[in-house]
């Protein structure tokens, strides 16, 4: 193993998951449904926490994993969070009322994204985290930066999609669609970025005030 293998393992070993985060990661993997990184969650709290995030918006709530984890960084946020699947978002509520979440600060909605996202109100989240269907993630970061305000961020996880990201001669249409958001990203003067290796990558976007 090399030493950037050996930091990356020691990185995502570390982290220590609340047991209704953990029951939540078995039941979603049981379900198919594959939930982000703890390490990756834990970096998502923590912007949530520093950015004293008061209105998170996430495009694919799953079973709940990423929604407990952004809400672990802002126990009093107002979470919006949008899923095609009727039936994931139930199971994402029990986890989410079971960590103590108030339920007036849960808005689950069903449908899909692109649907849905064109009628949310521009410049008013904290935080936005894309985490639906991967093909469509270009246009999800679009909708996002037009969602966050001006200092917010939006997150997407999975950005170095299954190691194929950052090997050009994958042309995978996934591992295309997040090459050229990266790229299109990093040379944006509209916002600050970078690019994390945790999990299977987290792409973190701050929007600049126009
Ligand atoms: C990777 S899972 C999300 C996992 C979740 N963020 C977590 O970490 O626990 C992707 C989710 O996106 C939903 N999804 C897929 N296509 C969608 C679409 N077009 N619009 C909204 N949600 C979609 C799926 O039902 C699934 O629950």
């Amino acid at each position: 193993m090399s030493d950037n293998d050996i930091n990356w393992k020691f990185a995502n070993d570390v982290v220590v998951e609340s047991e209704v985060i953990a029951r939540a990661r078995q039941h979603s993997l049981e379900l198919g449904v594959t939930p982000i990184a703890p390490a990756l969650g834990a970096q998502a709290s923590v912007i949530v926490a520093a950015t004293g995030a008061a209105k998170i918006i996430e495009i694919g709530t799953g079973i709940g994993v990423s929604g407990l984890w952004l809400l672990r960084g802002a126990a009093e946020a107002e979470l919006t969070s949008i899923d095609s699947e009727v039936d994931h978002q139930q199971q994402a509520r029990q986890f989410f009322l079971e960590a103590g979440f108030a339920p007036a600060k849960l808005r689950l909605i069903a449908g899909r994204a692109l649907d849905v996202l064109p009628r949310m109100n521009e410049n008013a989240y904290d935080v936005v985290l894309v985490d639906a269907d991967a093909g469509n993630v270009i246009e999800y970061v679009e909708h996002g930066l037009r969602l966050a305000r001006p200092g917010g961020t939006v997150l997407v996880p999975h950005a170095l999609w299954q190691g194929k990201v950052g090997n050009p001669a994958n042309r995978d249409d996934v591992a295309t669609a997040f090459r050229t958001l990266i790229g299109e990203i990093s040379g944006s003067r509209a916002v600050v970025s970078a690019l994390s290796i945790v999990g299977d990558g987290l792409l973190q976007i701050t929007k600049l005030a126009a």
